[in-house]
């Protein structure tokens, strides 16, 4: 990476990590960026890496409950802090020169409306064990406002965005798919619904696979209407944002049950689109553009069926240069910059916080703690 000269003063940009374990539970991704929590001047290194199927059937079990054995959140931290400094050791980075680590951790519970959102992951093990400050729980004190705690990505695809003519919709197909509308000073994000959760279950449990590769399955299926139609009778569908989804809110294992593999596979693939067109009445303005990121973007399936939907240009975020692999590890980058500073990370029309509001809580490193990388 091309690393800038660090600007002197309070704002001067930080050279900051961001990690991200999401809800797919494909893998962690890190990502390097500079920035001061406004600008983002440089895209570091990356690295991504799967977890086993050991591991993730370990956080599979978690799934849903409120908290987690310690030794799972020991290892999991363990995991992702020998992974920071293998991101570093790769690209001949020693760990005191990352300013700040953005650990998301993985949610394993999300509950806004009770004002509970779980993210295992230990913060003061992750500065202990890579001797970098970290910034972790970036959700808790949104929800603790009567935020719904996510999406917390939205300003950073705004960050992004500054250049770029709205109005765009960026649209995240992860395990959970979300909606950043953007036109100039008007961000407004939401939940939209499942995105590859679902399909990934399917695919599983059927044959095995983490996922349906090229969304080849699902093409070779027929979406069957009438459960697709039971699927998309869902209260949540009408809610008005700001809304944010745990990923198995949506219990469809009994109305799909029947249908064979592609047609099953086909029916969640639309299933996904369809949450797409029930989004659009919930934007403020018709978006000219669908900007896609997250690991749905490589399915053409699911691609063709939101194209069919929104009539306007759909193209993967690298159509503007962004990295669509990373984006999420960069935003927690990016929000650790921004907690640090004071500046807040959601909006009434991000989460439905009552006001702006900064958030996460802050690890120092130990002094005289920096690991070796
Ligand atoms: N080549 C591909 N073909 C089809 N689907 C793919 C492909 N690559 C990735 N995916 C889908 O993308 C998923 C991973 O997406 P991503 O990494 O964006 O999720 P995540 O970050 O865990 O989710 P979230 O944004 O909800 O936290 C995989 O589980 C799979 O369903
Ligand atoms: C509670 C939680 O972890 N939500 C995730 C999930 O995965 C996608 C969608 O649901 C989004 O709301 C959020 O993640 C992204 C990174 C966000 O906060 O912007």
């Amino acid at each position: 990476m091309t690393l800038i000269k660090q600007k002197q003063g309070s704002n001067k940009p930080l050279r900051a990590l961001g990690l991200m374990s999401g809800t797919s539970l494909d893998g962690v991704d890190a990502a390097i960026i500079e920035t001061d929590g406004v600008e983002i001047f440089s895209h570091g290194p990356v690295r991504s890496v799967p977890y086993e199927p050991e591991f993730r059937a370990r956080l599979r079990e978690v799934l849903g409950k409120r908290g987690a054995p310690g030794n799972l959140i020991a290892d999991f931290t363990r995991l992702q802090a020998d992974f920071v400094l293998a991101l570093l050791a790769a690209n001949n980075l020693s760990t005191d020169e990352i300013d700040l680590i953005g650990f998301h951790g993985q949610t394993i519970f999300h509950d806004p409306k009770n004002r509970v959102t779980v993210q295992i992951g230990d913060g003061e093990m992750m500065a202990e064990l890579t001797g970098i400050d970290t910034v972790a729980e970036f959700r808790h004190d949104d929800v603790a406002a009567g935020g719904e705690g996510a999406p917390l990505a939205p300003l950073y695809h705004q960050a992004l965005a500054r250049d770029l003519d709205g109005p765009l919709a960026v649209l995240n197909l992860g395990g959970v798919g979300n909606v950043t509308y953007i036109d100039g000073e008007t961000v407004l994000a939401f939940d939209t619904g499942p995105a590859n959760a679902l399909m990934d279950d399917w695919i599983l449990r059927h044959n095995g696979a983490p996922f349906d590769e090229g969304g080849r399955i699902a093409a070779s299926g027929k979406a069957d209407e009438a459960v697709l139609a039971k699927l998309l009778d869902h209260p949540y569908f009408d809610l008005k944002p700001p809304k944010s989804l745990d990923r198995d809110q949506f219990d469809v294992a009994k109305a799909i049950s029947w249908l064979g593999l592609e047609n099953g596979a086909a029916t969640l693939l639309h299933f996904t689109s369809e949450t797409i067109r029930r989004a659009l009445p919930h934007l403020p303005g018709k978006p000219a553009r669908w900007l896609l990121t997250g690991g749905g973007r490589k399915n053409p399936a699911l691609v063709e069926a939101i194209k069919a939907v929104v009539n306007v240009p759909v193209e993967p975020v690298e159509a503007v240069g962004w990295r669509g692999d990373d984006l999420e590890a960069e935003a927690f980058a990016f929000l650790a910059v921004r907690s640090r500073r004071g500046f807040p990370l959601s909006l009434p029309t991000t989460t439905g916080v009552p006001e702006p509001m900064t958030g996460g809580h802050f690890y120092p490193a130990p002094s005289g703690a920096r690991a070796t990388a």
